[in-house]
């Protein structure tokens, strides 16, 4: 499937729809190292807005790439992005940063940067990875393939009460109409709405997925 015995499970969705949350519950279940796609899109403004590059500057953004210094490395199960040296954690989740990341990521260079790194992190472990366009562009033709969903006023609540000011929908429009890698339901995908499931509902649909999708008993059987 990726020339390699590592396998990736994917999972889509549009903002704060459980995609972080789940995923992270399933790495532990089913042993993969766990993924977030959308920390490197982010460390890319994070370092943009410390250079005074602007995000909606696509060229000065593609400059300031040529000597970018950023690393996305797997330590304990979980995925890291570092730029300049520094490991970013909570500055990735900044207003700023929620305001600027879809300018970013409609960035085709950005996302031939990125994409390149996701697919490497493969030759780790198998992988479970979460994001936008991983069952359609980074990881196509793997079998497992999630789309977790839920209507925007839930979305909008859940962001709320973990303090962010975000605006999900149009970071949603945004994602979704953009030319390049737009967030699209993956063929072969499953699609779990979450608006009305408690998040153990959400991983058990989800074991029961990605089970009918072909997962093998031996990463079930670990937990
Ligand atoms: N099924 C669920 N029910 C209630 N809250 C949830 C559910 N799934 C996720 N959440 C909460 O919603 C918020 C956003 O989830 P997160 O995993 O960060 O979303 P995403 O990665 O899609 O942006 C978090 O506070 C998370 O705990
Ligand atoms: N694979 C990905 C992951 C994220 N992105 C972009 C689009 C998203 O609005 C931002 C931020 O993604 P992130 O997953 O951190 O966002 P949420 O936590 O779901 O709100 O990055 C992307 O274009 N492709």
């Amino acid at each position: 499937m990726n020339g390699q015995q590592h396998i990736a499970v994917a999972i889509d969705g549009p903002a704060a729809s459980g995609k972080s949350t789940v995923a992270k519950k399933l790495a532990k279940l089913l042993g993969l190292n766990m993924v977030n796609t959308g920390a490197m899109y982010r460390a890319v403004v994070w370092g943009a807005l410390q250079k005074n590059v602007s995000p909606n500057d696509p060229a000065a953004v593609v400059a300031m790439l040529s000597d970018f210094d950023f690393e996305c490395k797997i330590n304990q199960g979980s995925s890291e992005v570092w730029v300049d040296g520094q490991l970013l954690e909570s500055e990735l989740r900044s207003d700023a940063v929620n305001a600027n990341v879809s300018a970013i990521a409609a960035i085709v260079e950005v996302r031939e940067l990125l994409v390149a790194k996701q697919r490497g992190l493969l030759q780790y472990g198998s992988v479970i990875m979460e994001g936008r366009d991983i069952g359609s562009v980074v990881f196509p033709d793997t079998p497992y393939k999630l789309y977790i969903d839920a209507s925007e006023e839930v979305r909008a609540a859940r962001r709320a009460a973990d303090g962010e000011v975000d605006a999900v929908g149009k970071r949603d429009a945004q994602d979704s109409k953009r030319k390049v890698s737009p967030l699209i339901v993956a063929d072969g995908a499953t699609v779990i709405d979450s608006s009305e499931m408690t998040l153990e509902e959400v991983i058990e649909a989800a074991v029961a997925a990605l089970t009918a999708q072909g997962l093998d008993q031996s990463f079930l059987d670990r937990n």
